[in-house]
């Protein structure tokens, strides 16, 4: 009986803990946090100082010692202050980095069709403009506390000098603090919504240039431009109202600080006259009331910047939770060995339906090919003829049905074991953005030597014009040393021909070659089907009918399968098609 395949469960996703990521470097963590303190400390003394300084002047005592030691806290507290900032740079630049680099890998382990349903531009926000904003925690997180100390600390020195001056600061203070928290609620709405609004421009601007020569043909700048300026404005919409929020906060800020100054100075002035303050105590009062007002600013922008952190926060852990491919198991489960004399790949009643489509683009799809030799799969445009290959690299599975390869349901391979096992050439025969070597061996697990990739180029007729790229082998392709697209079409299929792989997949190789390049085509096809299962969807039955098998499919199903003779003689729409292609019957 024939094993179950296993539920697919995804890998857990690795959520974003703005904790633990701040603590990932305990010890620089706590030095940074040190020399922070020992700044603060050397800043609340400094009011303490200028009160011994007007104290001595009164007194008529010598201030040498007063004025050197009020210089050297000063310069000790800068040098402090500035060894904190470098290590929070540097605690902050590594979280960044970590957290980038986890949430780009994730993107990339993320199924196709999600990749497509969030868009390039979207996933790339989050990398760009979220990770900034999350950057911005780090420093958030170390001032916040500080700050507070730094409130509370001035006030329990005010408290020591006068206590009644204290209480009238935090009465203005306490107004201050519920103007601030009302304006913060509605900051990370907004940032949210700023966010959303980038990922849209993002999105829509990269889906422009990806499509730029269309553009361009049909004279489509301006529309584009239009509909680009459209998201821009509406990303400038909640952009001025966050901007109008933001402003508000320090128009509050100075407003209350003015408040709690003048209640200060007419409580104060009071005080004097009446004998229960000093002149001294009441000038160290107002520049530790002056000192509390950066401190209560960085409180009120911090927690405003700590809300734009968490909103990216959020939006990076809605992508890290989504799951991808593969099954967490996969790691522990054995590679299957391959079944004596099953083929290659065989579709077992396979259906299947595209995200977001109603119509199933495959419906009850049975066919397998050889462990050797050329599999033709051929019919009309929209036939499924795409989506089948796709499912044999498992890009998406069936809704139901199975399809194995080399005798085992794909779901029960190691994804990395299973793609290890298959050449995959798409129908846009695409290239990395890296050098024409690389690309070339991307199918390899161990090295290729110069001698094989000339060999492939070669046969796929690509030597000349490999040597006449500026760097010949090593250079990047992709930018501008673009190939044309009959020689990416060639490289792809060089890629697959230098392949470790058993089973050779591709979709529409010979779209846009010509007649000699196509005939290269078929040569290195035969090739390639001595040792290997090699699948080719094809529109031009000219590359393939001379395959040895041939599954004519319409309307996501497979109309009939054999060899070209006999599919020629019983199936009619096979011969239908091969009629409208002229295509000599043999
Ligand atoms: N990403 C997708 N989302 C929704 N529907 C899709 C998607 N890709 C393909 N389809 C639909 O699935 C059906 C089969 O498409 P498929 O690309 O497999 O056909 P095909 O035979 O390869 O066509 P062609 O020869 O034109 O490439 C079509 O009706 C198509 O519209």
């Amino acid at each position: 009986m024939a094993v179950p395949p296993p539920r697919t469960e995804p890998p857990a996703p690795d959520r974003i803990r703005l904790r633990r990521e701040l603590t990932a470097d305990p010890l620089r963590l706590t030095c940074a946090l040190l020399l922070a303190v020992a700044a603060t400390a050397g800043a609340l003394a400094l009011p303490l100082l200028v009160r011994r300084i007007i104290t001595d002047f009164a007194a008529h005592r010598p201030l040498t010692t007063d004025i050197a030691l009020m210089c050297a806290v000063a310069v000790l507290g800068a040098l402090v202050q500035a060894l904190a900032g470098r290590l929070l740079a540097w605690i902050g630049e590594r979280m960044t980095y970590r957290l980038r680099t986890r949430i780009m890998e994730h993107a990339l382990r993320l199924p196709l069709p999600v990749v497509r349903a969030k868009g390039t531009g979207e996933l790339t926000a989050r990398v760009t403009s979220d990770a900034l904003l999350l950057r911005e925690v780090v420093d958030v997180a170390t001032q916040l506390p500080l700050a507070g100390l730094t409130v509370v600390a001035t006030l329990g020195v005010m408290v020591w000098i006068d206590w009644v001056l204290t209480l009238v600061t935090v009465l203005a203070l306490a107004v201050l603090c519920v103007m601030v928290l009302l304006i913060l609620r509605r900051m990370k709405t907004n940032v949210v919504q700023q966010q959303e609004a980038v990922g849209r421009v993002a999105q829509r601007f990269t889906a422009s240039l990806e499509a730029l020569a269309t553009v361009k043909a049909y004279r489509a700048e301006p529309v584009a431009a239009a509909a680009l300026a459209e998201d821009a404005g509406k990303l400038r919409e909640v952009a001025l109202q966050g901007g109008r929020l933001n402003t508000l906060v320090p128009a509050v800020l100075t407003l209350g600080n003015q408040f709690a100054m003048i209640s200060v100075i007419l409580t104060g002035g009071a005080r004097l006259a009446s004998g229960h303050l000093q002149v001294a105590a009441f000038a160290a009062f107002l520049l530790y009331l002056l000192q509390t007002v950066p401190s209560v600013s960085t409180l009120a922008t911090g927690f405003g910047r700590l809300q734009g952190g968490l909103a990216a926060r959020d939006r990076c852990n809605d992508l890290l939770a989504l799951p991808a491919e593969g099954d967490r198991r996969d790691a522990a489960r054995p590679t299957p060995v391959p079944v004596a004399g099953a083929p290659a790949v065989e579709f077992h009643a396979v259906s299947f339906t595209h995200t977001g489509s109603d119509h199933p683009a495959l419906r009850g799809v049975s066919f397998s090919t050889a462990r050797t030799g050329l599999t033709a799969v051929v019919g009309p445009s929209g036939a499924g003829k795409s989506t089948a290959l796709a499912l044999v690299d498992r890009f998406v599975q069936p809704s139901s049905g199975s399809v194995t390869v080399l005798g085992h349901d794909v779901r029960h391979w190691p994804l990395e074991a299973l793609r290890a096992r298959i050449a995959y050439v798409d129908q846009s025969f695409t290239l990395l953005e890296a050098t024409a070597r690389d690309n070339l061996r991307l199918g390899r697990s161990g090295p290729v030597g110069d001698a094989e990739l000339a060999a492939a180029l070669g046969a796929v007729g690509l030597t000349e014009d490999v040597a006449r790229l500026p760097h010949g082998l090593d250079t990047v392709l992709g930018r501008e040393s673009d190939l044309s697209g009959g020689q990416r079409q060639r490289m792809a299929l060089a890629r697959a021909l230098l392949s470790d792989a058993e089973i050779v997949l591709l979709d529409e190789p010979t779209s846009q070659l010509d007649g000699l390049n196509e005939q290269r085509f078929r040569a290195v096809v035969d090739t390639l089907a001595l040792t290997r299962a090699v699948v080719v969807v094809a529109h031009r039955l000219s590359t393939v009918q001379h395959a040895r098998h041939v599954v004519m499919m319409n309307h996501g199903t497979v109309v009939d399968a054999g060899e070209h003779g006999t599919l020629l003689r019983r199936c009619p729409p096979y011969r239908e098609l091969v009629a409208s292609q002229a295509v000599a019957a043999h």
